[in-house]
């Protein structure tokens, strides 16, 4: 059983992570990507779709032609998990 990650380990976790932001509500993290046109995103959103079922951990997002919006946390853990840190850090080597 996965456990939600303290205030602390949370912050620590999401100095390494730059371009995400952690969200309250959700106690989640979210991060905004633009790629050059659909295709580009598409491509992602599958390069990322593939990374999620390896490690059974998925994100919520959405896609607008070139935009992809993703959202993570852990359903079974109530809030942000190390899961998410993982899935972040893994998603941001995807793109460089
Ligand atoms: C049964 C299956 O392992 C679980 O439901 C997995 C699937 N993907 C998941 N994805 C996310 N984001 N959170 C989860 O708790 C989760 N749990």
């Amino acid at each position: 059983m996965v456990t939600r990650l303290t205030d602390g380990l949370r912050d620590e976790s999401l100095a390494s992570l730059p371009e995400w932001r952690h969200e309250p509500a959700r106690d989640a993290i979210v991060r905004s990507f633009a790629f050059r046109d659909f295709v580009e995103a598409f491509g992602f959103m599958t390069r990322v779709a593939l990374l999620a079922e390896k490690a059974d951990h998925h994100p919520e997002w959405s896609n607008v032609w070139n935009k992809v919006d993703i959202l993570l946390t852990t359903h079974d853990a109530g809030g942000l998990s190390i899961r998410d840190i993982q899935m972040a850090q893994a998603i941001d080597a995807l793109v460089g």
